[in-house]
């Protein structure tokens, strides 16, 4: 039984200096779905996911979970992110862990035992006591996937988790992911990989310039895609648009 879903984003604008970023963004995500947010460098996925998470206040607009708007303190407890590039503390990678178990009020005597299981499920164990910066690019990684283990977030953002991984790592990864789908933890990622993106997802959002242009079930999304970026993006061809340019395949342009 989910306490802090479903997360409902009203009207949400973000914007900096004079650009506008974010732009009426309204969409409802319902426990247990796996939202893979796609669009092209640029279209504003990254910014989405840190306005979900709390990290980044809306200009305007509200973010409502289970109806109650905003981020209090429990809400941000049943939440956790993973970044492109994980960021991580100058200790150990078992005190990585520990110390977000004590942000979550997790008391000492039991926070060395669920740190040590949490590395063990990403197949970490054994480096457990070295220094969390000395480990590789897909290390940290499944370092930072650990940590968000151990708290059993309801709500688990992925921001690209494998974009600079080898496919070992990647497939690492996703084991992890999909350990967190069989909790039914919520997942909301982003991802270049659109192979990852069908294999993880049960719902896509398709973001072009701050906007969402497409919101369908994975299926939908892959076969038959209903807006004309979108059928570009899904053939690969959308990267070779240019802004003078007719979109691929005819269809209305849209500008800023
Ligand atoms: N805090 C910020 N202030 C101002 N501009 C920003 C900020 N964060 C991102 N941007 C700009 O907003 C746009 C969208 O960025 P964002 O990182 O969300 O894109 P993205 O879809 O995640 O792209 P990518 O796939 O390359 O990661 C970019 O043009 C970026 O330069």
């Amino acid at each position: 039984m989910s306490t802090i879903l479903p997360l409902k984003v009203k009207d949400v604008n973000f914007i900096a200096g004079d650009k506008r970023l974010i732009k009426d963004m309204n969409f409802q995500v319902k426990a247990g779905a796996r939202v893979m947010v796609l669009g092209a460098n640029g279209a504003g996925k990254s910014l989405l996911l840190r306005i979900c998470h709390g990290l980044l206040p809306a200009s305007s607009g509200e973010v409502f979970w289970n109806g109650q708007a905003g981020f209090p303190k429990k809400v941000r407890k049943h939440q956790a992110m993973v970044f492109q590039r994980p960021v991580l503390l100058r200790r150990t990678a078992l005190a990585n862990i520990e110390y977000a178990l004590k942000r979550q009020g997790i008391h000492r005597s039991e926070r060395r035992d669920m740190a040590y299981a949490a590395m063990k499920k990403v197949g970490l164990g054994r480096l457990a006591e070295q220094p969390a910066r000395v480990l590789s690019g897909g290390e940290q990684q499944r370092l930072a996937m650990a940590r968000a283990w151990a708290i059993q977030p309801e709500v688990l953002f992925l921001d690209e988790p494998c974009a600079s991984l080898d496919p070992s790592a990647t497939h690492s990864i996703e084991e992890t992911i999909e350990a967190f789908v069989e909790k039914k933890t919520t997942i909301i990622m982003t991802t270049h990989d659109l192979g990852q993106a069908k294999r993880l997802g049960s719902d896509v959002m398709f973001m072009h310039r701050g906007r969402v242009l497409e919101k369908a079930n994975v299926k939908d999304f892959f076969t038959s895609p209903q807006n004309d970026l979108a059928q570009a993006f899904v053939k690969g061809e959308l990267l070779w648009w240019k802004r003078k340019e007719p979109y691929p395949g005819g269809g209305m342009k849209m500008g800023r």
